[in-house]
């Protein structure tokens, strides 16, 4: 059945469930030779993994250690599927015994069921956030084939609870807890959590994710178009609603003489098509943000449903996430180098075939 594998050449299945024994990803279709360690791949798991004592972050405390169970040898990929495995340390399936025959509102429990008429209702199964953790594990090898070929992938914080980054200072993300390249919006961002912790309630924000060094030509004209798969690889996590590229939905209110980047022998002046015209990198950086919704396990009274259709309410405890906002800065990063290491394998292939 589709849409379980993503990419075309540089290709990936995610598995497993939140309460389940383990989660992990096989890649198939990294190229020989590359270097590879469980401790480069630990670093980006380290930068998502839940439990760190972040103010917006479940107390769900998983070491998430990776390990290799194939596609290397010697401390280099052999060109043969990478098979990674994280094991599940702190599950507590017990937490969701009340919610088995319950819908919550804004998860995945009631399209689940309908689609499949089977659901593993611990800790929203499959559709749960822990799964990015697979994601993050395979960008990371993704990681790897871009850096030798000259390619940087970042992601930061730039809202968080209606609360906007002026600023994009780089430098400061690291020093504070939401990734932020805005010290004073950090700041904010940091009380407007605490306060909706105590209301019970969740938030949504927004992510930017930069790429540096993207030569052009990645990208079809049609069809797979670079933004469309990177809106596409976005899209596709969890709590993700809104994708934009470059000036995206503000593009839509400017004149064309405003919204077009001029070219000139040095290169573009301005970059409102974020790195990508008519669905081919132009070599200019690329830029997209991530709209991300607010949590939907939330502690406040909800109407929802049960299973047999009968009217009830929910209130969420247990370990949740306030936003999705930081863990998800790393998921975002990994998804944008996953279609990019595909990218850049097609045109390989299509430079080639040219010769
Ligand atoms: C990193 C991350 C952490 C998340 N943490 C939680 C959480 O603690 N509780 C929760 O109910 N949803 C959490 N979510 C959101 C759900 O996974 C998400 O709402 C669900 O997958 C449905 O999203 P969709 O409507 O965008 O498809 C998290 C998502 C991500 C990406
Ligand atoms: C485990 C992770 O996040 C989980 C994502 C999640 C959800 O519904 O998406 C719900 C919570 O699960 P639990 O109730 O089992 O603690 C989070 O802790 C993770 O990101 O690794």
């Amino acid at each position: 059945m589709p849409g379980n594998i993503f990419g075309t050449l540089f290709r990936v299945v995610t598995w497993g469930e939140s309460h389940g024994p383990a989660i992990g990803a096989v890649i198939d279709g990294c190229p020989p030779g590359l270097p590879i360690s469980p401790e480069v791949i630990q670093e980006e798991l380290d930068r998502r993994r839940p439990g760190k004592g972040g103010v917006a972050e479940t107390s769900r405390r998983e070491p998430d250690r990776v390990e290799i169970l194939s596609g290397t040898f010697e401390g280099k990929t052999t060109g043969t599927p990478i098979s990674l495995i994280i094991w599940n340390k702190d599950p507590k399936p017990g937490a969701y015994d009340h919610l088995r025959d319950i819908f919550r509102p804004g998860h995945g429990d009631i399209t689940y069921l309908k689609k499949y008429g089977i659901r593993d209702h611990r800790g929203g199964g499959r559709s749960s956030g822990r799964e990015t953790a697979a994601r993050v594990a395979a960008g990371a090898v993704a990681k790897i084939l871009l850096k030798e070929h000259g390619i940087d992938v970042m992601a930061y914080t730039v809202a968080l609870g209606g609360i906007e980054a002026k600023e994009r200072d780089l430098s400061v993300c690291k020093e504070n807890p939401f990734f932020c390249p805005d010290r004073d919006a950090a700041e904010k961002m940091k009380e407007r959590v605490l306060q909706v912790k105590k209301d019970g309630d969740s938030l949504g924000g927004i992510v930017e994710v930069l790429c540096k060094g993207v030569p052009p030509g990645l990208g079809d004209p049609v069809f797979d178009k670079l933004d469309a798969d990177l809106a596409k690889a976005v899209m596709s996590i969890g709590a993700v609603k809104g994708v934009e590229i470059g000036a995206g939905f503000k593009a839509s209110t400017l004149l064309g003489s405003e919204n077009n980047d001029p070219i000139t022998p040095q290169g573009f002046l301005t970059n409102n098509a974020g790195g990508i015209l008519a669905g081919i990198s132009n070599g200019a950086e690329i830029i997209l943000r991530a709209a991300v919704k607010p949590i939907p396990s939330i502690a406040q009274e909800q109407k929802t449903i049960d299973v047999e259709g009968r009217s009830t309410t929910i209130k969420i405890g247990g370990r949740h996430d306030i936003s999705a906002i930081p863990r998800i800065v790393p998921v975002c990063e990994a998804m944008v180098r996953l279609v990019l290491a595909d990218h850049l394998l097609r045109q390989m292939v299509n430079a080639q075939a040219k010769r």
